[in-house]
């Protein structure tokens, strides 16, 4: 993607968005909804006209390339199977050139990538949420497309399920070694599934990382807020509170739900609510300053307060 701007009106909704996909990576567009991930993925697709910019493969500008000839695979956020049709026959879907024996082959070598071996007969609509998801991936892989363009595929599913089929997604991607660009509002999804992520907002690009370089060092305080760091320190203000790591001149330290921890020799600090996220207990408390923040804990406290010690954060520009 080069220089890509979308319009819907005078709504800027992909503002000059410059983005590459190495072969065989994938890269998640992560951001806040109506960033403007759908937007671009739906250009990359041909579905979406650009108001500027260029879509390239290999050097090569797709403009004039209809989205049937993109040879892209697509997987969106609902499974949309054909409901006339078993689970066999919307895999072989894409696959009409191939002799019959070839496509009941490759039928069975995509059941068994997406762990749904014996499936070929089923109905669709005798299919979980998540069986559905996977039968939607194995369609969109079988013929073999040279991108994968993944659209929320979870997001339609409860959590836990999304969690195992993000790391089942991350597997099958690696496996097959397909180029896939997945976009999620997810933090923890496009970090598990992606190789890089690009974190979108406004419709611009804010920054493009690796997911563990993103979470230690992110661009922005934009970007860190939307990861999660809730408050920001400055060095002497997280050495007061037990950091032992150094800040440069013009950074500050954002702190997130795994950055404090309680320990019997830390700082006291007002607890400010609690609730909680995973069954475990997220304690609020007020820091020295005044901003919030947030620990994990086994269980709750009666105490009005908690002692605490900063123990990591995120590297972030002042
Ligand atoms: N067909 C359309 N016509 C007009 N405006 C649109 C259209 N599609 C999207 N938009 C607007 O463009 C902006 C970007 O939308 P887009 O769907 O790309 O964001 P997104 O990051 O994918 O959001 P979400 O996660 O909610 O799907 C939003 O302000 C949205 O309202």
């Amino acid at each position: 993607m080069r220089n890509v701007s979308i319009h819907y009106g005078d709504l800027v909704a992909v503002d000059d968005v410059t983005l590459s996909v190495e072969p065989g990576s994938v890269l998640a567009l992560l951001g806040p909804s109506g960033s403007g991930k759908s937007s671009l993925l739906r250009a990359l697709a041909g579905l979406e006209p650009l108001a500027a910019g260029q879509v390239l493969w290999d050097g090569i500008d797709l403009s004039t390339t209809p989205v049937h000839r993109r040879n892209f695979g697509f997987v969106f956020q609902d499974a949309q199977l054909f409901s006339t049709m078993d689970v066999g026959r919307n895999i072989a879907y894409g696959l009409g050139k191939l002799p019959r024996h070839r496509r009941q082959e490759r039928v069975r070598e995509m059941l068994h990538l997406v762990g749904l071996q014996g499936f070929e007969g089923r109905k669709v609509t005798e299919l979980s949420g998540g069986q559905a998801q996977r039968v939607a991936l194995a369609r969109s892989l079988a013929p073999s497309p040279r991108a994968l363009l993944l659209d929320e595929p979870l997001s339609a599913l409860d959590r836990s399920l999304r969690e195992h089929l993000a790391d089942e997604l991350a597997r099958i991607l690696r496996e097959v070694g397909t180029t896939a660009i997945h976009v999620t509002h997810d933090q923890d999804e496009a970090s598990t599934v992606a190789d890089t992520v690009a974190v979108m907002d406004h419709g611009r690009l804010l920054q493009r990382a690796e997911p563990d370089v993103l979470w230690r060092n992110p661009a922005s305080r934009d970007v860190a807020r939307f990861l999660g760091f809730s408050a920001f320190l400055t060095n002497d203000q997280a050495a007061a509170l037990g950091w032992v790591g150094r800040l440069g001149a013009h950074e500050v330290l954002g702190i997130g739900p795994r950055s404090l921890e309680l320990h019997d020799d830390g700082v006291p600090l007002p607890v400010t609510s609690q609730g909680f996220a995973l069954g475990e207990v997220e304690i609020g408390v007020r820091l020295p300053d005044g901003q919030g923040a947030t620990l994990t804990a086994a269980e709750r406290t009666t105490a009005p307060q908690v002692r605490v010690r900063l123990v990591s954060g995120a590297v972030t520009p002042a």
